[in-house]
């Protein structure tokens, strides 16, 4: 529930700016309200970090330092999502401003993380949007399919991703953004875990699939170029550790090692 801080309250204390968020000396500030200036915002507590609260204060125009989420991947997951979390309302918030339904002026609710429209004939609810976004590693034998993406200014390859579309289920999201942004078929396709990802507010969903058929071709408004590695030849630069795309990497990679010792 959203609440104006007192000068007492004490805890975690998450400022966002977009994806950034305000660090002093690489750490969440953590004391009272008035040690920060947070007093007379308006904040919400949405977890728990050592059994403190942490705070999410509304986004203000100031002159802290922010910092971007992206750079913290290395901190424990746990605090790393909650992160996300408030990273998340935060961009919900300042994009749900007004009613769908009718028009009117939204207000935060006070039972839960949803907003409410004022207007007393419509109350209409809406809920933090996830986008739900597949991300899949694909292996051939003892070779794996990585890709390097337009939107990565770098040389980094990585696996590939992609939003679901409406009326589809996950492995359907799978195989269609495999194929359309590679031309390769796969089967085999299992779920290993999931992650959110506040860029803004998507939802990694992993998988571990396998070649079934097809010849790399690249869809060129979003992937560079993609190719198969083995794994015990030299790999290109991968997505930084934290990442669920590093994890589903080095399953396969595992994957790979086992295969090229089963053929042997
Ligand atoms: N955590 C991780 O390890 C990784 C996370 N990702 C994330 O996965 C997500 C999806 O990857 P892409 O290849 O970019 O997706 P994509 O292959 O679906 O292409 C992006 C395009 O999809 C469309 N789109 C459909 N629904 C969308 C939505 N809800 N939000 C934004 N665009 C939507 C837009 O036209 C956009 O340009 C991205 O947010 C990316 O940051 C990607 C790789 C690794
Ligand atoms: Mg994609
Ligand atoms: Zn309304």
């Amino acid at each position: 529930m959203m609440q104006k801080i007192n000068i007492n309250d004490q805890g975690f204390w998450l400022l966002t700016k977009g994806s950034n968020i305000h660090l002093i000396n690489h750490q969440l500030p953590k004391g009272n309200a008035e040690d920060f200036a947070v007093q007379g915002k308006s904040g919400m507590i949405i977890g728990y970090i050592e059994n403190q609260p942490l705070w999410l204060v509304e986004e203000l125009d100031d002159e802290r330092a922010y910092f971007s989420l992206r750079d913290q991947l290395y901190l424990p997951e746990e605090l790393f999502y909650l992160l996300c979390r408030g990273v998340e309302l935060n961009h919900f918030f300042n994009t749900h401003q007004f009613c769908g339904k009718c028009g009117s002026k939204m207000q935060i609710a006070e039972d839960e993380w949803a907003v409410q429209c004022r207007n007393e004939s419509c109350h209409y609810r809406t809920y933090p949007v996830i986008c739900p976004s597949i991300i899949v590693a694909v292996r051939r034998d003892d070779h794996i399919l990585l890709a390097n993406h337009v939107r990565h200014k770098g040389g980094i390859y990585t696996t590939i991703a992609g939003f679901v579309e409406v009326g589809e289920t996950f492995e359907q999201a799978v195989a269609r953004e495999v194929f359309e942004e590679t031309g390769i078929k796969v089967k085999n396709i299992r779920y290993v875990g999931s992650q959110p990802w506040a860029f803004p507010n998507s939802q990694m969903v992993g998988f571990l699939a396998d070649y079934e058929s097809g010849e790399i071709c690249l869809q060129e408004e979003e992937i560079h170029d993609a190719k198969w590695f083995a794994y015990n030849q030299p790999l290109p630069e991968l997505p930084p550790k934290g990442t669920i795309a590093l994890k589903l990497i080095e399953q396969t990679l595992e994957l790979c090692k086992q295969s090229a010792g089963s053929i042997r």
